[in-house]
């Protein structure tokens, strides 16, 4: 943390009087399933078959996603955090397809008194699924408060966070401790495949701001980021291992139809090639997820894992961040940071890798949506 901010942490985040966790949610039981699954593809045009194998994914796990439980335990650590710092926060949970949902949750931090909100929301990328959905759904719970007669509190989204060293450091340990978890012989010479979740194409080009949109199949934003996040942890670990160990951007969980491209290679597929090349060992790097979601424990922990056993490629799974307390740490600086930038005073913006700090607030035409909806925590937001 810089000097400056540290002058300015006197235990308040003010303008902040409180901070909303804003994750994606999902099922605690077999019956919570089916619902689940057409909240979050309500209107998205996701194949039926593509849906009832999802479904199968919950099913083999109980019907119970891991994400409510992290999510859970990440609000334990920041609030244990924030009051071990003086800071008097309060900390909300409110999610986009499940309980608690987000606009339950606003109701209750507005009817609590808070009017000025900081969010972070559990995806640390550029996209629309990760940045401008949460901020319509922001913009939805805002305008069902403004129908009750509520009024809507002002809400902020925290920055991008996957290029700040409480994101990618514990990832870098994560991958250290994977590596040592790989039989000896095979261990020097392990690539990492860095893995998230493939988005459709187009989704990518124009991820980001617009200066950050490609035509050309290149990404954006959402790729530019996790190459960068990819090349600090190749870089660090390089430098405590004394190995440079090959690495690749890959891809998982795509569910489109097959006719729209998607952001390749699948994981599964680049298993079989590094194989076929010859490559003793992988490190699974599931950089695009900030914890341990259904997304790692099915498509990662369970597919992939049993493609790498088929082969005979020995593999491991490295850490997400989760409630780490790097992290935790990294979430409190964020909010000081953004409140003493609100107050207008001076900060200094920590980050590693070669993009820079990602901007505050969200630009015009940031991360588009098919069918162009209100937004929070924007420019262009309909809300103060
Ligand atoms: C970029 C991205 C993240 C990472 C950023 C972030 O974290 O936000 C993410 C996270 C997550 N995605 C999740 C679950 C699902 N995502 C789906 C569908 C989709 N995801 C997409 C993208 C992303 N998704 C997209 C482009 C679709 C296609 C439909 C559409 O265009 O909207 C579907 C439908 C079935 C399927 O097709 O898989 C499900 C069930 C869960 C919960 C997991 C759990 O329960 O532990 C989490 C954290
Ligand atoms: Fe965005």
């Amino acid at each position: 943390m810089s000097d400056q901010l540290r002058a300015s942490d006197a235990g308040s985040a003010a303008p902040y009087d409180a901070l909303l966790l804003l994750s994606f949610g999902g099922p605690e039981g077999p019956d919570d399933v089916v619902p689940f699954l057409e909240n979050v593809t309500r209107g998205r045009g996701i194949p039926r078959e593509r849906l009832k194998e999802v479904g199968q994914h919950y099913f083999g796990f109980g019907g119970v996603s891991p994400i409510n439980e992290q999510n859970r335990r990440l609000l334990a650590a920041l609030r244990e955090d924030f009051a071990k710092h003086g800071l008097d926060l309060p900390v909300y949970w409110g999610n986009r397809n499940w309980a608690p949902y987000l606009t339950d949750t606003m109701r209750e931090m507005a009817r609590d008194g808070h009017r000025r909100i900081a969010v972070l929301a559990t995806s640390a990328y550029a996209s629309y699924s990760g940045c401008r959905q949460y901020r319509e759904n922001l913009a939805d719970a805002l305008a069902t408060l403004a129908a009750e007669g509520v009024e809507p509190p002002r809400v902020d989204k925290l920055r991008h966070y996957f290029n700040h060293p409480g994101f990618t450091g514990p990832m870098t340990e994560g991958v250290l401790a994977a590596l040592a978890a790989l039989p000896e012989d095979v261990r020097d010479g392990a690539h990492l495949a860095f893995s998230t979740h493939s988005i459709p194409t187009a989704a990518a080009d124009t991820s980001g701001p617009v200066p950050d949109h490609t035509a050309d199949g290149e990404g954006g934003a959402y790729v530019k980021q996790h190459l960068d996040v990819a090349r600090v942890i190749a870089a660090e670990v390089a430098a405590r291992t004394g190995r440079e160990h090959p690495w690749e951007l890959v891809y998982q969980s795509r569910s489109g139809a097959p006719h729209i491209p998607w952001l390749e290679p699948d994981i599964c597929d680049h298993l079989e090639a590094l194989h076929g090349a010859g490559a003793p060992a992988v490190v699974m790097v599931p950089i695009g997820f900030v914890s341990d979601h259904m997304e790692v424990l099915y498509d990662l922990d369970t597919e992939a894992t049993a493609k790498a056993a088929e082969l005979g490629l020995p593999v491991a799974r490295s850490a997400t961040v989760g409630a780490d307390p790097a992290f935790v740490e990294a979430v409190r600086e964020l909010v000081l940071e953004r409140a003493a930038e609100e107050r207008g005073e001076a900060t200094e913006a920590c980050w590693v890798g070669m993009l820079g700090p990602s901007h505050h607030v969200c630009p015009v035409g940031c991360c588009p949506a098919r069918a162009p909806r209100p937004a929070a925590a924007g420019v262009d937001s309909p809300y103060a």
